[in-house]
């Protein structure tokens, strides 16, 4: 990671034999300590390790600094190349973004989209309009994952300073002050876009609605900035520690009295459907579509659901699902291109612990 931000550096200071200074390791831990958020609700210190010194990235907020460093020419070519490809539904919510934006009208956007329906691919371009005309864009997400495919893309946690239980106070503000680097960001950006913002507690966007009023002086609805929150509205609720379904549902976003102000933006045509003409992807972009919006039938007994026998290619057991996914790993595990095309998911750590240990006792060599 340190590597990454020191050829970032190199390549912004157009300086390629720069040395690693504290500096770069201190933003390396940050954006450890930000991955540990997202996915532990952890700090460094809590997990035993040193603590960042978040006050030194404070004053100049990645976004102001990319701001003056970004290539506006690269970018508006980006955008004059992609908007002709835009489907008819993407045009509409990428010309009602920036006529917001052109009006100064500010308000609260959510673009609906389901997997693979281009909501990446419009928001890089709604980014990177803004961009080249030399404005800032702010890019969070919920998941260090989702901000990872934003260009510029942060976790809302690491970007906004949110308190790590910002679930148990009842008025929680961003840990931001007017002048930081961030909150001249949050003053002066044309756009705040929040992606995956599903699985955000309805109390992060409340304090994002404070600190913008604090910030703007203006008590409209998030100081009058333009917000554009974007995510599946069928994906997982915000995850609740030692909570119940009733506390799930009271947390999301939908449950904010701020959710009423939001204006709908929907894309429902699959890009990887319609680029690659492939009839096995439609239909299981339906079937998903299908179990996601609730459309299949529940057994009362057990409280779950059948899924359709040409859903997938099912494994009956683990080791089965190794061996199918993984081939041969004894003779490929030093492979990096072999491995790269391969991964299977786990939803709970414990199975992903117990499926790396079979596959690491098939390696051959000392333990
Ligand atoms: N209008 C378009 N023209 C050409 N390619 C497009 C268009 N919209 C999307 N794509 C391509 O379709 C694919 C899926 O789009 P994208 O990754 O933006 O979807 P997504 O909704 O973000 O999906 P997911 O949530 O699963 O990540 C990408 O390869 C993207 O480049």
């Amino acid at each position: 990671m340190a590597d990454d931000i020191l050829n970032r550096v190199r390549r912004l200071r157009q300086d390629p034999e720069l040395a690693f200074v504290p500096e770069i390791y201190n933003e390396a831990l940050v954006s450890i300590e930000d991955l540990c958020l997202a996915i532990a609700n952890k700090s460094l210190v809590q997990l035993g390790m040193h603590a960042p010194d978040r006050s030194a990235l404070d004053t100049q907020d990645r976004d102001l600094v990319r701001g003056s460093d970004l290539d506006v020419g690269a970018l508006a070519e980006f955008v004059e190349t992609n908007v002709p490809l835009l489907l008819p539904e993407q045009l509409t919510a990428y010309k009602t973004i920036m006529s917001a934006i052109a009006n100064r009208t500010g308000g609260l956007f959510f673009l609906d989209a389901p997997g693979g329906t281009g909501k990446t691919f419009l928001i890089s371009l709604i980014l990177a309009t803004i961009r080249s005309r030399k404005h800032i864009a702010s890019a969070i997400a919920s998941s260090g994952i989702a901000a990872a495919l934003l260009d510029g893309g942060r976790t809302a946690h690491s970007a906004l300073k949110l308190p790590l239980n910002v679930q148990t106070i009842e008025m929680p503000t961003c840990n931001l002050t007017k002048n930081s680097g961030m909150g001249t960001v949050l003053r002066t950006c044309r756009i705040i876009i929040w992606d995956e913002c599903k699985m955000a507690h309805k109390k992060s966007l409340e304090a994002l609605d404070r600190s913008l009023r604090d910030f703007r002086d203006c008590q409209v609805p998030f100081g009058g900035a333009l917000i554009m929150l974007s995510g599946d509205s069928r994906q997982t609720l915000p995850v609740i520690p030692r909570g119940t379904r009733a506390d799930e549902i009271n947390a999301c976003l939908k449950q904010s009295t701020l959710w009423r102000h939001v204006q709908k933006l929907t894309l429902t045509t699959n890009m990887r459907v319609q680029l690659r003409h492939d009839t096995t992807a439609a239909r299981f972009a339906a079937q998903l579509l299908d179990i996601s919006s609730g459309r299949m039938p529940i057994d009362r007994s057990s409280q779950s659901i059948t899924l359709p026998s040409d859903f997938c290619t099912m494994c009956s057991t683990k080791e089965r699902l190794i061996q199918s996914v993984l081939p041969d790993i004894e003779r490929n595990f030093r492979n990096r291109q072999w491995l790269s095309k391969r991964a299977i998911l786990a939803a709970k750590s414990y199975d992903v612990n117990a499926m790396n240990l079979s596959i690491k006792n098939t390696i051959p060599g000392e333990a």
